[in-house]
C-alpha cells in the first residue's frame, strides 16, 4: 500500500439512511446526525450504506451521494471514518473514504473461499490504495463460508487488505479470524452488538453496529471497563444491553423498527424505510425507545 493505515478500532456506528416522507434520501440530516453521534454518543467512526443503511435498497447514485455527504461533513470531525460497502470502490477512493467493506455476492453465490477472494480482489483493483475489509454477514447474504478461510492467503492477492467485519455468531470461526489477523496487524470488527462481550474476550479490535447510534455512550463505557479488567462491570452492562435487545426483538426488531427507534431516541428525522421494509408503528418504536432511555439514564 502506498499510504500508512491507521488501524480501525473502537466503536463504529452502522448508520441509518435518512429519507424524506416521500422516500427520497435526505442529505440535510447528515450534518446534525454527525454532531449527535459525536456529542451524545461519543462515536467517532461510521459505516455507511450497510445493512442498517438499507444500502441494497438504494440506487448507485444515492449511495454515492450519501458517501460523499458523510465524507464531506465527517472529515475534520472524525479522526477516523469508515465508509461504504459494495462495489463502488473507485468512487470511495475519490471522495476520501477511509476504507471499503465488501459483502459476498448473494444471487450467484461463490462456491468456495477461492471464488470469494477473487471477487474481493476484483473490487479492490478499482481502488488499490484504499483499505479493504471483508464484510461477513451470512444471515443476509446466505453465504456461510468460514470467514477464516476467506482470510487465508488473501494478503498475497490484495495488498490493501485490512481485516474483517464479522457479523456472525460462530465463535470458533471468529477466533480463527482474530488469530490469523494478529500477524498482519488487521482489524477484526464484530457486528452482533448483543454478543459483543464474547467477541471482546476473543480479542476483536472493535465493533460495527446499529445500536451504537443510540447506545454508543454506554457501550463505550463497557469497552473501557473491559480494557480496565473490570469484568463484573463489563458483564453487568452487557446483561442490561442484552435485556434491551431482547425486549426489542420480542416486538419484532428489524431495520425498519430500528430506524424509527433512532428517530425517537435522537430526535433526528430518519424517515420511513424503503420497500420491501414496511414502516414501523410509532407506538412500538416508542416502547423500545423508552427502554433505551431508561437504560441510558441509569448510566
Ligand atoms: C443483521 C444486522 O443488521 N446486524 C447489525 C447489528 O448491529 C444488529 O442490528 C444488532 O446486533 C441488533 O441485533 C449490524 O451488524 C449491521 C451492520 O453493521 C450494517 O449496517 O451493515
Amino acid at each position: 500500500m502506498s499510504r500508512s493505515v491507521k488501524k480501525l478500532t473502537g466503536l463504529v456506528a452502522a448508520t441509518f439512511t435518512p429519507l424524506t416522507t416521500e422516500g427520497e434520501i435526505n442529505l440535510s440530516v447528515i450534518g446534525p446526525y454527525i454532531d449527535y453521534l459525536k456529542e451524545k454518543q461519543n462515536v467517532k467512526s461510521v459505516f455507511i450504506n450497510g445493512t442498517t443503511g438499507e444500502g441494497c435498497s438504494l440506487t448507485v447514485d444515492e449511495r454515492k451521494q450519501l458517501a460523499a455527504a458523510w465524507c464531506q461533513h465527517g472529515k475534520g470531525n472524525y479522526g477516523q471514518q469508515k465508509c461504504l460497502k459494495g462495489t463502488r470502490a473507485r468512487h470511495a477512493a475519490s471522495i476520501g473514504a477511509d476504507g471499503i467493506a465488501v459483502i459476498s455476492p448473494s444471487y450467484f453465490k461463490p462456491i468456495n473461499a477461492d471464488a470469494l477472494r477473487l471477487f474481493i480482489k476484483e473490487v479492490s483493483a478499482f481502488a488499490p490504495d484504499l483499505p479493504m475489509y471483508y464484510y461477513h454477514i451470512p444471515s443476509m447474504t446466505g453465504v456461510a463460508l468460514d470467514a477464516a478461510d476467506v482470510l487465508n492467503g488473501i494478503e498475497q492477492m490484495i495488498p490493501s487488505f485490512q481485516g474483517v467485519k464479522y457479523t456472525g455468531t460462530d465463535l470458533r470461526d471468529l477466533g480463527q479470524c482474530v488469530c490469523y489477523s494478529q500477524s498482519h496487524n488487521w482489524s477484526v470488527m464484530f457486528g452482533v452488538d448483543e454478543q459483543l462481550l464474547g467477541a471482546l474476550v476473543l480479542g476483536v479490535h472493535g465493533a460495527v453496529g446499529s445500536t451504537y447510534n443510540y447506545l454508543g455512550r454506554i457501550v463505550n463505557q463497557m469497552l473501557a471497563a473491559f480494557d480496565n479488567g473490570n469484568h463484573m462491570q463489563t458483564r453487568a452492562l452487557q446483561f442490561e444491553f442484552m435485556e434491551v435487545i431482547t425486549f426489542a426483538k420480542n416486538l419484532g426488531f428489524d431495520v425498519s423498527v430500528n430506524k424509527q427507534v433512532m428517530s425517537e431516541v435522537s430526535g433526528l428525522a430518519m424517515g420511513p424505510p424503503r420497500l420491501p421494509l414496511l414502516p414501523c408503528p410509532v407506538s412500538k418504536a416508542q416502547a423500545i425507545a423508552q427502554k433505551i432511555k431508561d437504560f441510558s439514564q441509569g448510566h
